[in-house]
């Protein structure tokens, strides 16, 4: 099997962890872990959800791609997906935009870039509520220029990307099943 990448891209709180630990525990796939300055969130643990850095050894890994997001750094290593892939030939990786943009264009067909977002981003609020964010931190987010521009998908991943509207998570998951599928087949028929 030729392996893949599922990157899961979107704005904050739209689902894109959810969907990532769904293809875990579903399809075994293993999930990409990147680095990050922002401080963990209430049960988030170091080298499970991030590898949480300082500044200074941020600056330490060598990045495929690295972005500033709402005035944290992020960034993923060439090394953290060989990591993943000697697991498996089907991983996940969480990115906003910018680095779902750089997938793309650097693992080509490798690649495979599913958007998420949600019909009444009204409701984003409450859903990052419900999972112990801070609020004042949660409008901080949502004020940033990262917020506003990963609202729409980015033009140059139309007609690339997977679009998934995760109002309903029963349609969520079915919506997911399918584009793993269609990966899987697309797969075969390059063999
Ligand atoms: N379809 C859904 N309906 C209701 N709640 C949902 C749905 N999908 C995910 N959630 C909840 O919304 C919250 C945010 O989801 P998640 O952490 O997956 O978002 P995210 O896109 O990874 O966010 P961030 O970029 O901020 O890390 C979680 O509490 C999750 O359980
Ligand atoms: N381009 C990259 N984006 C990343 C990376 N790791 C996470 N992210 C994205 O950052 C925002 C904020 O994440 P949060 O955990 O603080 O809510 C979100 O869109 C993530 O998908 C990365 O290595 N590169």
């Amino acid at each position: 099997m030729n392996r893949k990448v599922f990157v899961l891209t979107g704005n904050t709180g739209t689902g894109k962890t959810t969907v990532a630990n769904y293809l875990n525990e579903f399809y075994e796939m293993p999930k990409v872990i990147t680095h990050t300055t922002r401080p963990p969130r209430e049960g988030e643990i170091d080298q499970v959800d991030y590898y949480f850095e300082s500044e200074q050894s941020f600056k330490e890994n060598h990045y495929l791609e690295s972005v500033a997001y709402a005035n944290y750094r992020y960034g993923s290593s060439y090394e953290g997906l060989e990591r993943a892939w000697e697991k498996s030939p089907l991983i996940t990786i969480v990115l906003d935009t910018a680095g779902a943009k750089t997938y793309s264009e650097k693992l080509g067909d490798e690649a495979v870039v599913i958007f998420l977002t949600v019909t009444k981003p009204d409701e984003i609020l409450g859903r990052l509520s419900k999972r112990g964010d801070n609020l004042e931190e949660t409008r901080r987010r949502m004020a940033s220029e990262e917020y506003k521009r990963d609202v729409q998908l980015p033009q140059s991943l139309q007609g690339i990307a997977h679009v998934v509207v995760n109002d309903d998570w029963l349609s969520t998951k079915e919506e997911i099943d399918n584009i793993v599928k269609q990966a899987l087949v697309f797969d075969l028929e390059e063999e």
